[in-house]
């Protein structure tokens, strides 16, 4: 499904953050969003997965406005945004059993714990876990329900340079699957090994 954003505009106050900001997402296509500390990428993102509402232009999704309400949204948009939150007396993996059951998903939960590196935490609760480890399980939680678009706010931090290396590989095979992916990132190796084109704010 793609992903199309038309002359969209925000800001928080009277001065917009962005402004007639355009591009596109095909189904197979990433593309990053850089640009230094407070420039708009957290915000465009949550925009992109409707956490936030545009001031102006548009949201297209698979081309149908952007509704976060509808279950079409739900099943088609995966996002892993700045504010993640875990339910904290579920273990790991019953957070990712839960996600699964939800989307009636066909992932293999416990294959997708051994390949970020949760297995040996699975049955531990969000709390007791490292920052990283916890971050791991935000990107598992995108990873274990269907997506056509995946919406991922600096997805390689915390991620010591063996996540890195699996989170680059990872979005590669979601390209390969034909999700588009859009990602904010202060990660140049990455970004160049991931997007095919960025969009700077
Ligand atoms: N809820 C809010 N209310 C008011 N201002 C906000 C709010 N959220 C963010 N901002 C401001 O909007 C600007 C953009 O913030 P945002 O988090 O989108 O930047 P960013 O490009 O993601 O930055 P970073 O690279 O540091 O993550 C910042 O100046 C920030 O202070």
């Amino acid at each position: 499904m793609s992903l199309a954003v038309g002359d969209a505009g925000f800001g928080y106050g009277p001065v917009p953050l962005f402004s007639g900001l355009s591009f596109n997402v095909a189904p197979g296509e990433a593309v990053a969003v850089v640009g230094a500390n407070g420039a708009g990428k957290s915000t465009l993102l949550r925009c992109l997965a409707g956490a936030e509402v545009l001031d102006s232009g548009s949201v297209l999704i698979g081309g149908a406005s952007l509704d976060e309400s509808s279950a079409a949204f739900r099943t088609a948009v995966a996002s892993l945004l700045d504010d993640a939150d875990h339910f904290p007396d579920l273990s790991v993996v019953e957070h990712l059993r839960l996600l699964a059951s939800l989307h009636s998903s066909p992932f293999d939960v416990l294959a997708l714990l051994e390949e970020v590196g949760l297995a040996a935490v699975a049955d531990q609760l969000p709390p007791t876990l490292s920052s990283g480890q916890r971050h791991r399980l935000g990107l598992a939680s995108c990873f274990v329900r269907p997506r056509s678009v995946l919406v991922l706010d600096e997805p390689e931090q915390r991620l010591d340079a063996s996540g890195r290396a699996w989170l680059r590989s990872r979005l590669l095979a979601e390209k390969a699957a034909g999700v588009a992916v859009v990602f904010a990132s202060h990660d140049q190796e990455l970004v160049e090994a991931v997007a095919c084109r960025t969009v700077v704010l």
